[in-house]
């Protein structure tokens, strides 16, 4: 029996409310960063129903309507679901991606956004079923490597989301270029999972410009691990400032 939001707790109810503006927020990054066209493209955010006990079967998501522009997504326009791809409150079909995205938080609990886009770039080597090769100290800061590939599937199941976890489950890469369809991009929070887009996106182009240049040249994997784990625990405002 799916639960509708007003079977659940206050604290629950307030934190969708909370995710719900943070989810609309984060498709208008997407038209912003020039990773969608019309709307081909969605955020969704995990909404922990037990925090204490951590992410569980149990909890659910906040993810765009389908079809909607991003100029109508409000946060009242949001749709809230379960992780079996259900809907909890909402008043428009979710997402024709949900069932990706639930199948991603039920099977990487470390996962709590989740975001698909067509872009341009990162789109034409999925249609190659190439992974983007780790030339780029930029490439080694965030995705810790190449960028991977994962399996053609048909959209409307699992099927996506199982290629998405099989290709990810052991990789450090936050983006896996699904063959012949684009990015999926996951990450502790969504707005984390966006900046993967972004930057899948970016780095696709600089890889694919360089390639018309000529062979770029490899990186030692000794330093693609070295410049992983500075990026990732002391980049940015991780480090006490040096007076
Ligand atoms: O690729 C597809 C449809 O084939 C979807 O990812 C894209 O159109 C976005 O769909 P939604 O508007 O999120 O249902």
């Amino acid at each position: 029996m799916t639960r509708t939001l007003d079977d659940h707790p206050a604290d629950v109810r307030d934190a969708v409310a909370r995710t719900r503006e943070v989810v609309a927020r984060l498709h208008a990054e997407l038209p912003r960063w020039g990773l969608v066209v019309w709307t081909a493209g969605n955020v969704s955010q995990r909404v922990l129903v037990d925090p204490e006990a951590g992410p569980g079967d149990d909890d659910l998501l906040v993810i765009k309507p389908s079809g909607v522009t991003y100029d109508e997504l409000t946060p009242e326009a949001m749709v809230v679901c379960d992780l079996d791809g259900n809907l909890v409150d909402g008043t428009r079909s979710p997402s024709s991606d949900t069932a990706a995205h639930a199948y991603v938080y039920r099977h990487m609990p470390e996962v709590g956004g989740v975001v698909h886009t067509h872009s341009t770039y990162a789109t034409a080597w999925a249609a190659r079923a190439e992974p983007v090769p780790c030339v780029l100290t930029m490439m080694a800061d965030e995705f810790g490597g190449d960028i991977p590939i994962g399996p053609f599937a048909l959209i409307g199941d699992d099927s996506i989301g199982r290629g998405i976890v099989e290709t990810l489950r052991d990789s450090r890469s936050p983006a896996v270029l699904m063959r012949n369809h684009g990015p999926f991009t996951i990450g502790p929070d969504a707005k984390a999972a966006v900046k993967a887009a972004v930057m899948v996106e970016e780095v696709a182009r600089t890889v694919h410009i360089s390639r018309q240049l000529g062979e770029p040249l490899p990186i030692d994997p000794a330093h693609i691990d070295s410049l992983y784990a500075r990026y990732q625990h002391v980049y940015g405002q991780n480090q006490e400032p040096t007076r």
